[in-house]
């Protein structure tokens, strides 16, 4: 089995807190993972820019600079949070760079296939990628469980699943990409929350779903890696 999940910045860490890494919710969440690939699975996690990669880049755009100057910046910054992630999370996890292995076609999957083949859990994270844009975990998230023909796309967010309507709704089971209207995130964003999650989601290739579930509860990764019905299903349309 071949898990894509995108961890959330939401997640791990306070999006209303610049640079605050949860932590203790990550030193849970290593051995769920790491449990996952000593059974015989794969598993390649993305993470997003959280307090991290989102104020960092509005303070740049917000200067009158912009991303082609000083993406180098977040670039930093965000492998910094990835090696802070992978420290927390344990050993098998290894921080491959985005920003390095992403071509104007997509990913180049090779180093992290390596990765794979040696039992390593490949860490990458949304980042800023040349000319100079941000490219959200979403993406790569996406783009990797295509070119990977991935089992199962998880995105763990800060919510219970997809709603039906924001806020004020109720999350569903099951949901075709483009059949809800979501919004963006209420946090510090720049690659727009929940609406960009289903853009990308609607770029899969029929034989693919995608689940979005709350992975604040590090029991519900641990019910979407095996399969369980958490949150919410979501489909290509
Ligand atoms: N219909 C909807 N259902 C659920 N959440 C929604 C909806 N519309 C907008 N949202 C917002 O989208 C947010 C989730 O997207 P967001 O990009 O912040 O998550 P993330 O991927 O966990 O974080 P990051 O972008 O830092 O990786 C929710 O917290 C909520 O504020
Ligand atoms: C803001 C940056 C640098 C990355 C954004 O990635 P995302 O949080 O997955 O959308």
């Amino acid at each position: 089995m071949l898990v894509v999940l995108k961890i959330g910045g939401s997640v791990i860490s306070n999006k209303n807190e610049p640079y605050s890494l949860r932590a203790d919710y990550l030193r849970k969440l290593g051995p769920i993972l790491r449990e996952f690939v000593r059974k015989g699975n794969s598993l390649v996690v993305i993470h997003g820019g959280g307090s991290f990669g989102h104020p960092k880049v509005k303070e740049i755009l917000e200067k009158g600079s912009d991303l082609r100057r000083e993406g180098w910046d977040v670039v930093n910054l965000m492998l910094e949070m990835s090696l802070r992630v992978a420290r927390e999370l344990g050993e098998n996890f290894v921080v491959h760079s985005s920003s390095s292995i992403w071509c104007s076609s997509g990913p180049f999957v090779r180093p992290i296939l390596d990765s794979l083949r040696l039992g390593w859990i490949p860490i990458l994270q949304g980042n800023v990628v040349y000319p100079g844009r941000v490219l959200s975990g979403d993406e790569i998230a996406v783009a990797l469980a295509r070119e990977l023909r991935a089992d199962y796309l998880l995105f763990a967010t800060d919510v219970d699943g997809v709603y039906d309507e924001w806020p004020q709704g109720k999350p569903l089971k099951y949901v075709k990409a483009c059949e809800v209207s979501a919004k963006e995130s209420d946090s510090i964003d720049v690659t727009g929350g929940m609406k960009k999650k289903l853009e990308e989601i609607n770029k899969l290739p029929p034989t693919i779903c995608a689940r979005i579930f709350n992975g604040l509860v590090p029991e519900n990764v641990e019910k979407a890696l095996y399969g369980e019905d958490v949150g919410t299903l979501v489909c290509p349309c």
